[in-house]
């Protein structure tokens, strides 16, 4: 697979403070890897580094698609979903995703299909400032997706949405993926990203504590509990291998696994009217918290 994204050895200090301390990383073509970490682990900061708004201070090399990112060209081959992007506000959705494509070196008329494909064409006469939360993610995933981009960097993008627009957003990705743009997200909505990453890459104090498939980080957890008020019928529940029991709480059924990613992408896939979602027990996050390799704090 050809990486879309080349991290090597890099090291960045603000001042006296070491943010990131020799990180590597690759997103393969198609690929989406999830970047996870505690508060203050340097996520930010390799997020800045990846979209040139910083340079690493203390060493290092990154490429997009072989491309030095702090190059204009190379980052036009570079999406970006920012969690508190400001809009011009008194653009209209339609010129803000037309003004990304030209500005990209593409057609105006590449705006109409991406609006169409995250349902913003209804809303391409609305001033950006007038949209709500949901509907400026949209809009910042079109001004991204309109470029086709080699490589997404994707910050928090489900932060404010709810359920239908999240699932809907991860479809929109997973057929820009089948087209072999790769992903980087970094989210706190941990077994989200379970479910639609390929890969997790934990980052704790500027080291890589833990990368692997959700599965694999998952797998020496004991079992979660996943809680949803589904229109599944529980015998088509009990065929999945990754129910180990199921009990019934009112109108919400409780799943026992100890695969809750897998599971969650088989509900996702298979039930549309799935709500009021819930996994409990240890998260991703409590399972990479105490590999071996992570000195205690
Ligand atoms: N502009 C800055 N000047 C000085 N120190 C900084 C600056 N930005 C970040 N840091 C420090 O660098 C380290 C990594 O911060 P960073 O924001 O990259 O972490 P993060 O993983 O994104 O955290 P969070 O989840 O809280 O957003 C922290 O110790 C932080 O205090």
């Amino acid at each position: 697979m050809e990486n879309v994204l080349e991290v090597r050895a890099v090291r960045h200090r603000y001042g006296g403070t070491r943010a990131l301390d020799g990180v590597d990383l690759d997103v393969g073509a198609g690929e989406c890897v999830a970047l996870l970490g505690p508060n203050g682990a340097g996520k930010t900061t390799l997020v800045n580094l990846v979209t040139g708004l910083l340079h690493p201070q203390d060493g290092g090399r990154i490429r997009i698609g072989g491309g030095d990112p702090r190059i204009a060209a190379t980052r036009r081959r570079l999406g970006v979903v920012q969690q508190s992007l400001g809009f011009p506000n008194t653009l209209k959705v339609g010129e803000l995703v037309t003004g990304a494509a030209v500005r990209g070196g593409f057609p105006r008329a590449a705006a109409g299909p991406v609006m169409a494909e995250l349902d913003l064409t209804g809303l391409a006469g609305r001033r950006a400032a007038k949209l709500s939360g949901g509907q400026r993610q949209r809009l910042q995933l079109a001004m991204a997706l309109v470029t086709e981009p080699a490589l997404l960097v994707l910050d928090e993008p489900t932060t404010g949405l709810d359920v239908p627009a999240r699932r809907r957003f991860w479809q929109v990705l997973a057929e820009r993926r089948a087209r072999g743009t790769g992903v980087l997200v970094t989210t706190h909505l941990i077994e989200e990203s379970g479910a639609v990453a390929d890969r997790v890459v934990v980052l704790d104090r500027g080291r890589i504590v833990a990368a692997g498939r959700p599965e694999e980080l998952m797998s020496r957890l004991p079992d979660r509990t996943v809680t949803a008020r589904t229109a599944l019928d529980q015998a088509r529940l009990r065929e999945l291998p990754e129910v180990m029991s199921i009990s019934r709480d009112g109108d919400h059924l409780r799943l026992s696994t100890r695969c809750p990613e897998a599971l969650l992408r088989v509900l996702l896939a298979e039930d549309p009217q799935l709500s009021d979602l819930r996994v409990e027990g240890a998260g991703l996050e409590e399972a990479v918290v105490g590999l071996p390799g992570r000195s205690a704090a």
